[in-house]
C-alpha cells in the first residue's frame, strides 16, 4: 500500500523535474528546432519504442508495423524499449523523438559499476517462471516477488513443467496456492503437452510482459513455442538494427501472436531481463515487497520498529495469531539477513 502510493509520488516528482529539464533545454535547441520546422520531417506522431541502441532506435509507428529508425532530440534523456513517444517521420522512412510520454513504470537493473540503469518501461506484468524440475529453492519465490513489487508492476507465478507434477500434485502445487490465497496469480504451463500454454495465452492477451526466472525452467522454451515465427523475432527490427553488432543484448520487444484470435499480447525479452530480480534492495523495499505486511506497517508500538525483539511489534503479533504465515516471515528474516550491513 505505503509502496505503491511512495513511488507514484516518486514517479510524479520525477516526471515533473525531467519536464521541467526538457522546457529548459527545448529553448536552447532553437538551432534542431529550425531543422524540425523547415519542413524535413513530417507532423508528430505517436509511436512506441521497440529496441534501443545508444542515440539511435528502432520506432514502431501506431498506424503500420512498420520500424523506423529513429535518432534523438539531444535534449531528451535516454529512451528504453517499451516507451511511448512522440516522433517525426523524414522523407526516407527515418525519424526524430521529439518528446517521451510519461512512463507508467520502469525495469531497472544495475550496471557494471552496480549503478541502477532502466532496461525497459511500460509493463503491464512480471511472469516469474518457475518450474517442477529444477524446483526452486526456499524462498525464491518471495525474492522475486519482493523484487516485483519493488517496481510496481503485477507479478504472475508461472509454474512450468506441470507434465513432471507428481499425480497428487506434490508440495510445490500446496506451495503455489499459498501465494494464491495472497492475491497473486498463479498460472501453469508446459511445453511438452498439448494445451499446456493455453492459460499462458490467455493472460498475455492484451498485455505487456516480461519472463524472469532461475536458469533451466523453460524461459526459452516457452518463449520459442509462445513466438513460433522465427522470421517474425528477427524481422521485428528494421534493416538498420540488423546489421548492428547489440542485436543479442538490447531489449527487445515483439508481438505475441494469440492462437485464440484474441487480441496480441507484447513481450519486451533480453537475456539481462531474464535474470532480473538479483538486483539489490533495502530493507524499506523488502518489508514493503510482503504485501501482507502492510495492514500491519506503522502499527508497532515503536514507530522505528525493525520486527526483530521490539515489545508491542504488531508485525510478530500477526504471525503469532497466523494472521501472518510463519514462513513468509521466516523467509522475510532471511532475506533481510542476506543484505550487506550498512
Ligand atoms: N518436461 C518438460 N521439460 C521442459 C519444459 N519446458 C522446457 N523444458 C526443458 O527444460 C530445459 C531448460 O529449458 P530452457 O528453455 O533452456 O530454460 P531457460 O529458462 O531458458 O534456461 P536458461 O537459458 O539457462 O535461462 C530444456 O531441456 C527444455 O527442453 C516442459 O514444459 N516440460
Ligand atoms: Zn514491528
Amino acid at each position: 500500500m505505503s509502496k505503491r502510493k511512495l513511488s507514484r509520488q516518486q514517479r510524479w516528482r520525477i516526471e515533473k523535474i525531467q519536464a521541467e529539464r526538457q522546457a529548459r533545454a527545448t529553448k536552447h535547441d532553437v538551432h534542431q528546432n529550425d531543422a524540425l520546422e523547415s519542413g524535413e520531417y513530417g507532423r508528430e506522431k505517436p509511436g512506441r519504442v521497440i529496441a534501443h541502441f545508444g542515440r539511435s532506435l528502432d520506432v514502431g509507428g501506431a498506424d503500420d508495423d512498420a520500424l523506423h529508425r529513429c535518432h534523438l532530440r539531444a535534449n531528451l534523456d535516454s529512451l528504453v524499449t517499451g516507451d511511448r513517444v512522440v516522433w517525426r517521420e523524414a522523407s526516407d522512412a527515418s525519424g526524430v523523438v521529439v518528446a517521451r510520454d510519461a512512463r507508467d513504470n520502469v525495469l531497472e537493473r544495475p550496471d557494471a559499476r552496480g549503478q541502477l540503469k532502466p532496461v525497459a518501461a511500460n509493463i503491464d506484468q512480471i511472469l516469474i517462471v518457475f518450474a517442477v524440475e529444477p524446483a526452486p529453492f526456499a524462498n525464491l519465490i518471495d525474492r522475486y516477488l519482493v523484487a516485483a513489487e519493488a517496481t510496481g508492476i503485477e507479478p504472475v507465478l508461472v509454474l512450468n513443467k506441470i507434465d513432471l507434477l507428481p499425480a497428487d500434485g506434490g508440495e510445490l502445487r500446496g506451495l503455489l496456492a499459498r501465494y494464491e490465497a495472497l492475491g497473486y496469480a498463479v498460472i501453469e504451463a508446459s511445453t511438452r503437452r498439448d494445451g499446456g500454454l493455453d492459460t499462458l495465452h490467455e493472460r498475455l492477451t492484451g498485455r505487456t510482459s516480461v519472463f524472469v526466472g532461475q536458469s533451466g525452467v523453460g524461459k526459452s522454451s516457452l518463449i520459442d513455442e509462445l513466438l513460433p515465427d522465427a522470421a517474425l523475432r528477427i524481422g521485428a527490427l528494421s534493416e538498420d538494427t540488423r546489421k548492428g553488432t547489440h542485436t543479442t543484448t538490447t531489449a527487445r520487444l515483439y508481438r505475441l501472436p494469440s492462437p485464440l484470435a484474441k487480441e496480441d499480447g507484447e513481450l519486451i525479452d533480453s537475456p539481462g531481463i531474464r535474470e532480473f530480480g538479483l538486483a539489490h534492495l533495502d530493507e524499506r523495499q523488502i518489508t514493503d515487497g510482503f504485501i501482507e505486511f502492510r495492514d500491519y506497517l506503522g502499527r508497532c508500538r515503536f514507530r522505528d520498529c525493525r520486527h526483530r525483539q521490539e515489545p508491542g511489534c504488531a508485525l510478530r503479533d500477526a504471525v503469532e495469531r497466523e494472521a501472518i504465515s510463519a514462513e513468509r516471515f521466516a523467509s522475510y528474516r532471511r532475506i533481510l539477513d542476506g543484505l550487506a550491513p550498512g
